[in-house]
């Protein structure tokens, strides 16, 4: 048997865990997913259960290299990506989580992040890290566990505890306790990480009450992690790339030459535009985060991030019913001719970008004793197009020229009429890859390079294939109503807290 020619890829997300056997083509030769329970303890809080997680990654990893009939001795590397920011810690000798992970869309620490904002400390985190104080980054909710959980300070001063985003986790399992790392994509959104320096900020850390002594070492997205314990595969395997969703996602999408975009749309939606080895700071409220760091040198993007995106569309499924299917809102969107004037702003964990509302929740304006299921459906769906509109208008003021063509991907993505809205509101052209698993495989790449499967990004760039173009076709002066529409309903959700 030759060298080992596929990639194991995990892709452990918001809602999902899939795993993804690629080919040296970057085709997926077998896949396998799980969805995973939801914990809603308060209004605005979002929580998971690590050992869930765990659970799932195990089972569809091993699922997956079952399907691909090449066993485990046929996979190269594994490369990890997955939902950022969640935060959780352990005990370093049970390895067992001592609080459930608090989840990125969680909003528990709001206030705390106002009293650090009110005590002018916003420039400094700003400066340092690309993101804004808010309660999306880790760094409050790992002093949270720690303030809430008996024991944990001093245990954490003890030495006792790791934290860690969801990768690191995953590593520290998969390598049997052996590993404690992540890359440079996760540790930039703890609000902990000098994105300039490349390392851990010890102000930052005092600032949120964050021992040194919890965190991870921080290593390049294409780096030789660790092996997996044995037991867990039939084979020994390297872990050698690790990044956090939205990034991997842009690296999967090939997106590596400046003014190159993409956007990813599941639970939320990312936007982020490659600006290249210098950080753009914002003047619009997006955030200043690294792409991908390769031997040591760093790629910056600028991201806009939407928190509800497909979790409205889970919402009218799971929450009130409308919908049997993600899927059913494609046709439903086409039934009507328009909403009806319904807009809905799907604050339900508040506002991201460009508002960063913590407080706002959300609303349906426009309801009338006709408004169907189909409208409610139609207007979730323009909510995701309104809200990526307010992104592209933001990084246009940063960059000085808009994204000419986005690439989009995620769960949504295969939504046909969201891409043609999306095309339409956005007055650019909307593509979508051959192969919908961009995030894993950005994941894939990243392990891949490591281990020699592709020598550069150039053999990456031309894995990448467009399957579907969607090209603008909607008249200004529409576009424009539609607009105005939206902005109205969202200046009609904004607190007080929201940045002006
Ligand atoms: N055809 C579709 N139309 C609209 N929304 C969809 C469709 N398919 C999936 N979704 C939504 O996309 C999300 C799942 O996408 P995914 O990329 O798996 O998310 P995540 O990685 O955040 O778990 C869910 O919120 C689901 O409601
Ligand atoms: O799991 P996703 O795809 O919703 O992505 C979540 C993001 O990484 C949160 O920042």
């Amino acid at each position: 048997m030759g060298a080992p020619r596929h990639i194991l890829a995990i892709d452990q997300g918001t809602t999902s865990t899939r795993a993804v056997v690629f080919d040296a083509l970057g085709i997926p030769v077998a896949m396998s997913q799980r969805e995973f329970a939801q914990h809603y303890p308060q209004s605005g809080w979002v929580e998971h259960d690590p050992e869930d997680i765990w659970r799932d990654v195990l089972a569809t990893a091993r699922e997956a290299v079952g399907k691909s009939g090449i066993g485990a001795e046929g996979i190269a590397a594994i490369g990890i990506a997955n939902q950022r920011e969640t935060a959780l810690l352990w005990d370093r000798t049970t390895g067992e989580p001592i609080y459930r992970a608090v989840v990125w869309q969680d909003r528990r620490t709001s206030q705390l992040c106002a009293k650090l904002r009110s005590e002018g400390n916003e420039g400094l985190v700003m400066r340092r890290t690309g993101l804004l104080l808010e309660p999306y980054f880790s760094a409050t909710k790992i002093a949270w566990i720690l303030d809430h959980v008996p024991d944990a300070r001093s245990r954490a001063a003890d030495g006792m505890l790791a934290f860690g985003t969801i990768d690191s986790f995953l590593l520290w399992r998969l390598t049997g306790g052996e590993v404690h790392a992540t890359d440079v994509t996760n540790a930039s959104r703890t609000s902990l990480f000098d994105i300039h320096a490349g390392c851990w900020d010890q102000e930052l850390c005092d600032l949120f009450g964050v021992p040194m002594s919890v965190l991870p070492e921080v290593h390049d997205n294409s780096f030789l992690y660790g092996k997996t314990a044995p037991g867990l595969f039939d084979a020994e395997i390297p872990i050698t790339g690790i990044a956090g969703d939205q990034q991997a996602a842009l690296f999967g999408q090939a997106c590596f030459s400046p003014g190159m975009a993409k956007s990813t749309y599941g639970t939320g939606c990312f936007m982020l535009l490659n600006t290249g080895e210098e950080p753009v700071i914002s003047r619009h409220r997006l955030l200043t985060t690294p792409a991908y760091r390769l031997n040591g040198r760093t790629t910056y993007a600028l991201e806009g991030s939407i928190f509800v995106a497909g979790a409205a569309i889970k919402w009218l499924r799971d929450g009130i019913g409308v919908i049997s299917n993600a899927s059913d809102t494609c046709d439903m969107a086409t039934q009507v001719p328009d909403s009806h004037n319904v807009y809905m702003v799907p604050a339900f964990v508040g506002l991201g970008a460009p508002h960063w509302d913590a407080d706002a929740r959300g609303a349906i304006f426009g309801l009338s004793l006709d408004t169907t299921q189909a409208h409610l459906a139609r207007a979730a769906l323009e909510a995701v197009g309104y809200q990526t509109r307010a992104l592209v208008f933001a990084m246009t003021a940063d960059g000085g020229s808009s994204p000419d063509t986005l690439r989009l991907d995620g769960g949504m993505a295969a939504n046909e009429w969201l891409c043609q809205f999306l095309a339409d509101l956005l007055d650019v052209a909307v593509e979508r890859p051959v192969h919908l698993e961009t995030t894993a495989l950005g994941a894939a790449f990243h392990a891949g390079l490591a281990v020699g499967l592709w020598s550069d990004l150039d053999a990456l760039k031309s894995i990448w294939a467009a399957r579907d173009r969607f090209m603008p076709s909607m008249d200004e002066e529409r576009r424009s109503k539609l607009w105005q529409g939206w902005q109205e309903a969202v200046g009609k959700t904004l607190t007080s807290t929201a940045r002006a």
